[in-house]
């Protein structure tokens, strides 16, 4: 039997650092975030109802969706949140189930399922146990600021959007701590494969 593992946090927590390290380990990763870049490319089903939905204000001049655009729309009003959500997540969720059935067809022992919404969608269902990668708040608002560019307000509206990472780390069943250096949380990620005895 294939172990199912959801990889979760908050934004900028450090999972996608986290699931980079375990795809070059040789581990099958199934990105939600990846699969929502692809239901949304121009003229797939999502992308149609998107365009209808937002209207073409949200379009970049090339005719695909302006994800910085529809972003701020969408982190500051949770009802356009909600709209958004009920567009993609269902083609998210059916193309990670199936690549999810794919892969153990193809016997892979471990499938990593990458998904920030883990909780906050109930999604737990999808997957045998769980991991949070956290980070003190302070830590992810500077780091947020910094990657994406944000000013304080616009990160922590983003932070706000989720379940506060605190929770997310009580109902996880392994926590990794990533407010130290990278090499300190890929330290606690070999230790809880071999924990766990997950194989590739
Ligand atoms: C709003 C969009 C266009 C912004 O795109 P952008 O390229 O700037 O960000 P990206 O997609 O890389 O997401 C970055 C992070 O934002 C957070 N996030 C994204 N969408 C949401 C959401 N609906 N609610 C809460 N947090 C979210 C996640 O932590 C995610 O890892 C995009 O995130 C999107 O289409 N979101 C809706 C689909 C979704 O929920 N994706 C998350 C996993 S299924
Ligand atoms: N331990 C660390 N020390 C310093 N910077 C870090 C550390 N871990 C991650 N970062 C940086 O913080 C930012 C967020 O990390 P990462 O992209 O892995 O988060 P994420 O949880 O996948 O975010 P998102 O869900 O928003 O895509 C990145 O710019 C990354 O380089």
């Amino acid at each position: 039997m294939a172990n199912i593992i959801g990889l979760t946090g908050g934004i900028a927590s450090g999972k996608s650092t986290v699931s980079a390290f375990l795809q070059d380990k040789g581990y099958t990763i199934i990105d939600a975030d990846l699969a929502a870049r692809m239901v949304v490319e121009v003229g797939q089903p999502a992308y149609l109802a998107i365009v209808e939905a937002f209207g073409k204000g949200i379009l970049q001049e090339n005719g695909q969706i302006d994800r910085a655009g529809l972003g701020a729309i969408i982190f500051n009003d949770q009802s356009k949140r909600n709209l958004l959500n009920g567009i993609v997540h269902p083609a998210v969720r059916s193309m990670m189930l199936s690549h999810k059935d794919e892969a153990i067809e193809n016997g892979k022992q471990t499938v990593i399922m990458d998904v920030p919404l883990l909780f906050e969608s109930d999604l737990t269902w999808m997957v045998d146990r769980t991991i949070v990668v956290t980070v003190e708040e302070d830590v992810q608002l500077s780091r947020l600021m910094k990657r994406n560019e944000l000013t304080e307000e616009e990160a922590a509206s983003r932070i706000s959007s989720q379940l506060p990472l605190r929770e997310k780390a009580e109902k996880a069943d392994a926590v990794i701590d990533n407010n130290g250096s990278v090499e300190d949380t890929l330290k606690q990620v070999e230790e809880l494969l071999a924990a766990w005895g997950l194989k590739p």
